[in-house]
């Protein structure tokens, strides 16, 4: 009995075996765990304990007379006489208790699993005075007994209705007591419990640490039923012991009983926890008592993971082989449970131990490779790799560059490859080793090649055309070029960014393009510092790494709409980077060398030049690009644009005819813009329309499916014409001699290869489409404008005048009304979205008006009893500018006068208090406009005069211009006739 004196657990039955309760660990480990721990069983006879325990034998019969006495007094017909005493001062014996303490037991509340009677379990109690009376029993009379009793999963519901308002209270719960809310309830205490229970031993009573609420240890003795509430806090109720029915102990019994040990012994063998209780088995006689088969299943369902309610069951069910048989079951199902639980561990251990497994070898392989010399280790090998890709550019590299990839080098090799400083360092050498220091693509001057490519891509542009070939001239005159910086100025759709890379082609310099509309990060232009996560460099750096030269063509398209930055100014950064004399060392932030970007070409585009800050305008050469005539635009449809949309379309030679006369009617009624962009919408939804007739009619497509990357198909078509750039592209790659081309936007255009079979194209056989001017309603719909011209014959008070804006020159008449007469009520409102500018301009016209007509007609009191409005229709398009005083004071004259202004006169000039006429900008646009609008006289201020000397013939043709200084010369010019010769020459055309 040694494992008595170590405290353990031990509960002896009344037989002539006893049961020994071997816990796997001793009553404060139990208590621990905070879960039932099943504990072994073991029959032994009396005379094989006797030598290891001298008491053994008074003990046991102690026991026995203290069960038997219990018995008697669970049947009802104890006489409440005293407790025997027990003699194991441990409390480890069952001592038979005082009667009253049999019938009135505390009931411990149980809030999981219930207690089997042969087994320990730890209970936590909240109730002081249940702690207090249990205690003061203990240290009595050595001994204290409890119902053990399950919650019931129900109970808690049950309370929480019974809470609610309305409702009568009845119990609330503290633990093992309760306490009674509603006194009239009493009778009630107990009927969150289960009824069935266990009477148990507390074997020990632990109180908590820092804490109210103690643990008992409780064994399991024998079933009860709970009759009556005795007492509500402590909770105590009289209990009735249960006895298992009768049953015969035949052959399926004893079978029924050997599976069950024999289940049982597997459990213990396939799970570590109950190895302990596998030595206590071997002890267990197959054949043994079959008295011993009830507790035997309550042992057995004890050790189960079952659920609370089953094990209830197995607690309530008194016929034993019905119990047996539901344990068995029970235990199959552990079994069961544990063989997929060591199945579920066995795969988690495979898979780590596998991947463990696939590391070490792999790490030995590294160092086997390593040893022999076939492999440097990634570290050597990234070192090696960045050292010969700077090789090739080390000679043209700085000092500076030099010694920074020599220390970066070194780092590297010095830092952990899993440290994040490793991944900084590898990315910044990158960089540093992929930039073609000192390395220029092979400049060419060969002028009449320039002029042959040139024209290839683009109709007139003479302007760019001739400024390019100068600077090639230049360049072949010293022997080497200098960074330029050229700035194209222009309408929407005249081809400024398409010239850029025309020019690229004609210099074969690498090509690259970037936005710089809305960029308001400086970080864009001079990249970010390395110290931030993710850091960049900037987009020259970038340009440089994907030219692969230092000298390439960059585009750098819409600078007049650069953003203002929060953090920085983006227009001072540019100006580092444009500037010839800052550029020889642009420094990038990311980079952190210094780079030489003086042999960059540098282009740039915008659509007006007001916006460019200043500095920066400074540094750049403008060259304007006005829009294009009719007569022009007819010609790059012809010349250009068709044939590129008829491969883009895929329409077969011959298919498509499509007649001047719609091109014209195409041009001056639904393309009057000054670029050519809407001019090739247009014509691509003609040939798109075409495409689908001639489908329809039976045209074939190409016999070879296999389609190069070149090769535009029907539906690559949206495509190109939201960038125009194509168009250039496609005229590059006819020419065979494109230099590679890099463009932000589509990053690169592969090298070209020439179809492999003439058989790759279309075919159609019927007769040709045609399309002529009464067609073309049909294809692109009602033309949007018809004419320019608001008025046929302009009435008094309206006067055509000539208006510059960013879409190109335009006619813009100014009309002026009488609103009220009478003395003194001179004044002048005007209308029409004007900006300060031309509001001063109008007043200043009054002014002027009233004075000129005085100097005129000393009678007329017109400008001071008439309130005028004046209105410049298109009230939605903001104007301003001072371009318009010259035709405000005619207006104004013109309805003093009641007199209209001669026909087909277009004017434009600023005009001084004093009548002084001062010159304006976009001559070439006005000339353009007023040319479209059939305007056959302009009047322009005498400083234009040598600005529109400079235009081209075809532009002046057609128009008659008059110089003007002073006011006086367009009143003649305007004013002057009669109003039946006024009439007389109406407009020729509306
Ligand atoms: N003179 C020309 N000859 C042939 N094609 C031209 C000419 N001018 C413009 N184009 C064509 O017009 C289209 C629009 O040109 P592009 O995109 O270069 O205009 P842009 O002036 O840069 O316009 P934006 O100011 O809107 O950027 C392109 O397909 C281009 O090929």
């Amino acid at each position: 009995m040694a494992a008595l004196q170590r405290g353990r657990c031990v509960l002896q039955t009344a037989s002539l075996f006893r049961i020994t309760l071997l816990g796997a660990c001793s009553p404060r480990d139990v208590a621990r765990r905070g879960v039932l721990q099943p504990v072994g069983v073991r029959w032994c006879s009396g005379s094989e304990d006797s030598g290891s325990s001298g008491n053994y034998l008074t003990r046991f019969w102690n026991r026995m007379r203290g069960e038997k006495a219990a018995e008697k007094q669970d049947n009802g017909s104890g006489s409440g006489q005293g407790a025997s005493s027990g003699t194991a001062g441990n409390g480890m014996i069952v001592v038979k208790p005082p009667e009253d303490r049999f019938r009135k037991v505390l009931a411990v509340e149980l809030s999981r699993r219930p207690l089997m009677p042969g087994t320990a379990i730890p209970v936590v109690v909240n109730n002081r005075k249940m702690i207090k009376e249990l205690q003061e029993l203990k240290n009595a009379s050595g001994q204290a007994y409890v119902g053990a009793f399950l919650r019931r999963p129900e109970a808690e519901q049950l309370q929480q209705q019974e809470n609610e308002p309305g409702s009568s209270l009845w119990l609330s719960s503290t633990g093992g007591g309760m306490e009674i809310v509603s006194p009239n309830l009493k009778r009630d205490a107990a009927s969150h419990l289960f009824e069935v229970g266990t009477f148990a031993q507390v074997h020990m009573i632990l109180p908590n640490e820092g804490a109210d609420p103690a643990q008992l240890l409780l064994l399991g003795h024998k079933r009860i039923r709970r009759m009556s509430v005795v007492n509500s806090d402590p909770l105590r109720v009289t209990v009735q012991t249960l006895k298992d029915q009768r049953h015969d102990n035949d052959d399926e019994m004893k079978a029924t009983m050997m599976e069950i040990v024999s289940t049982m012994r597997d459990l213990f063998h396939m799970h570590p926890l109950y190895t302990e209780q596998l030595k206590t088995l071997h002890s267990f006689g197959i054949g043994a008592n079959l008295n011993h088969v009830s507790r035997l299943a309550d042992i057995g369902a004890g050790i189960t993971s079952a659920q609370d309610v089953v094990l209830q069951e197995v607690l309530e069910e008194l016929d034993v082989p019905k119990r047996a048989h539901v344990v068995l079951m029970l235990l199959k199902k552990e079994i069961d449970l544990v063989k997929l639980q060591q199945q579920i561990g066995k795969r988690v251990e495979e898979k780590i131990s596998k991947d463990q497994r696939r590391y070490f070898l792999m790490e030995q392989l590294k160092s086997i490779k390593k040893e022999l010399g076939l492999e440097k280790d990634e570290k050597s090998a990234l070192i090696q790799k960045f050292r010969e890709k700077f090789s090739k550019y080390e000679d043209g590299a700085p000092k500076e560059a030099k010694s920074v990839i020599e220390e970066e080098l070194e780092k590297l090799s010095a830092l952990e490859p899993a440290s994040s400083e490793f991944g900084v360092t590898r990315n910044y050498l990158e960089w540093l080793t992929s930039i073609p220091w000192g390395h220029f693509s092979k400049e060419i001057f060969d002028v009449e090649h320039a002029i042959q490519v040139l024209d290839e891509d683009h109709y007139g542009l003479s302007d760019v055309k001739d400024r390019i070939l100068e600077f090639m001239a230049v360049g072949l005159l010293r022997g080497t070029t200098q960074g330029k910086i050229l700035c194209l100025v222009g309408p929407p759709g005249v081809g400024k960014t398409s010239i850029g890379k025309s020019v690229a082609r004609a210099l074969k310099r690498e090509y690259f393009r970037f936005s710089v509309g809305g960029l308001s990060d400086v970080a864009e232009i001079k990249g970010h510092r390395r110290t931030y996560v993710g850091a960049m460099p900037g987009k020259m750096v970038q340009c440089m790494k994907q030219t692969g030269t230092s000298n390439p063509l960059v585009l750098i398209d819409e600078i007049d709409k650069l953003g203002r930055g929060y953090q920085g100014d983006p227009a001072s950064a540019m100006l580092e980077l444009l500037d010839p004399e800052q550029n020889v060392n642009f420094l990038d932030h990311y980079l952190d060398v210094p780079i030489d970007l003086s042999k960059v070409l540098f282009m740039c585009t915008a659509n007006v030049i007001d916006t460019i800050p200043g500095p920066l305008l400074d540094r750049m050469e403008v060259i304007r690009i006005a829009g294009y005539l009719a007569s022009e635009k007819r010609w790059i449809a012809r010349k250009y644009l068709e044939p590129q949309i008829k491969e883009a379309t895929g329409v077969p030679e011959g298919s498509v005819e499509m007649h001047d006369d719609a091109t014209d009617v195409l041009i001056e009624d639904y393309c009057r813009e000054a670029g050519v962009r809407n001019l090739r919408n247009q014509l691509e939804k003609i040939y798109r329309k075409a495409a689908l007739k001639l489908v329809k009619k039976g045209a074939k497509g190409p016999k070879r499916q296999e389609v190069h990357s070149h090769q535009k198909g029907a539906g690559d078509m949206e495509m190109e014409t939201s960038d125009e750039e194509g168009a250039a592209s496609t005229a590059a790659e006819t020419s065979g001699t494109s230099p590679s081309v890099v463009d932000e936007g589509l990053k690169s255009v592969p090298e070209t290869e020439p179809p492999k079979e003439a058989t790759d194209k279309a075919s159609y056989d019927g007769a040709p489409i045609v399309i002529s001017a009464k067609d073309l309603a049909d294809y692109v719909g009602a033309p949007p404008f018809k004419s320019d011209r608001l008025y046929a014959t302009t009435p008094p008070g309206v006067v055509m005048g000539l208006a510059w804006t960013a879409m190109g020159g335009s006619t813009l008449y100014a009309e002026s009304a009488v609103v009220e007469k009478g003395a003194g009520k001179g004044s002048v409102t005007c209308t029409g979205q004007l900006g300060e500018v031309m509001k001063e301009s109008a007043t200043i016209a009054r002014t002027f008006a009233r004075s000129f007509l005085f100097s005129r007609d000393t009678d007329s009191d017109f400008f001071s009893d008439h309130s005028i409005h004046v209105h410049f229709p298109e009230g939605a398009v903001p104007k301003d500018g001072p371009s318009a005083g010259v035709t405000l004071v005619t207006s104004l004259l013109s309805l003093a006068m009641n007199k209209p202004v001669a026909p087909d006169l277009a004017m434009t000039g600023e005009v001084t208090l004093t009548g002084k006429i001062l010159p304006i900008g976009g001559v070439k646009e006005k000339t353009i406009a007023a040319r479209r609008s059939n305007v056959k006289r302009i009047v322009f201020p005498e400083g234009n005069h040598r600005d529109y000397e400079e235009l081209a013939d075809d532009i002046k043709s057609g128009v008659e211009a008059h110089f003007v200084s002073e006011y006086s010369q367009v009143f003649d010019l305007a004013l002057g006739h009669s109003a039946e010769e006024a009439r007389a020459n109406g407009p020729s055309t509306v």
